[in-house]
């Protein structure tokens, strides 16, 4: 395990409150009718201060911190897709989760990136306040501005809650964001070998 490592396991360990929030929760459990005092609930401002201080952590995170020293020099240029790599994220309009899959693609030129790191990349920007079609574009120039490929395809769907438990109510949709750069938005056929090795994984279908 490398430093960084070290150090970022331990954020994510949720071993540190978010200062100030504990405080908060109590007065939010207040606003909704409850006790804050009542026994099981004691230690709720606790663990909400720390489970946001995960939740957030992209907030906490650089680029950098994410990827370490990971990038390789490489001479191939063959398609790479990591596909289905779970997301949970808090929208910034009512503040409940977001989650679904990610699938990241992109032609290399000279320079790759350990698989493991869009995994982290995805977590880095979603772990954070945002709306979908943000994540999908942060991580596609995330890794644009990393490696300098030939072509990022950056594929999301998710489910979001606000939808579900509230305003419409719908269960069972879900949406799909998309960016691509480079080859992937110039070549149709780029495009479609990607959107075919990731169809079959979309909900539904
Ligand atoms: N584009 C986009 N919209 C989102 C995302 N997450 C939530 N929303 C939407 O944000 C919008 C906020 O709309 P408002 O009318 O301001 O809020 P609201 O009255 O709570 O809306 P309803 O959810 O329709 O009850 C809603 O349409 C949500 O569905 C996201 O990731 N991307
Ligand atoms: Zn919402």
């Amino acid at each position: 395990m490398t430093e960084f490592d070290t150090e970022r396991h331990h954020i994510v360990q949720e071993k540190q409150e978010l200062p100030g929030l504990s405080d908060l929760t109590a007065q939010w459990l207040s606003a909704v009718g409850e006790d804050p005092q009542r026994e099981g609930l004691q230690r709720t401002p606790h663990r909400v201060a720390k489970a946001w201080n995960f939740l957030t952590d992209g907030y906490r995170l650089t680029l950098e911190d994410a990827v370490g020293d990971a990038i390789f020099a490489s001479e191939g240029s063959e398609m790479v897709i990591v596909k289905d790599i779970e997301f949970y994220s808090m929208c910034e309009h009512h503040m409940l989760p977001f989650f679904g899959r990610a699938h990241v693609a992109y032609i290399p030129d000279g320079k790759i990136l350990g698989l493991s790191k869009f995994a982290r990349i995805v977590d880095l920007y979603s772990r954070r306040l945002q709306v979908q079609e943000r994540v999908t574009t942060q991580v596609a120039d995330a890794v644009q501005q990393l490696l300098e490929p030939k072509g990022v395809a950056v594929l999301m769907e998710g489910v979001h809650l606000c939808m579900a438990m509230r305003g419409v109510q719908k269960q069972n949709s879900s949406t799909t964001t998309s960016a691509m750069r480079g080859l992937f938005r110039s070549d149709p056929r780029t495009r479609g070998e990607f959107m075919s090795a990731v169809q079959g994984t979309l909900r539904g279908r």
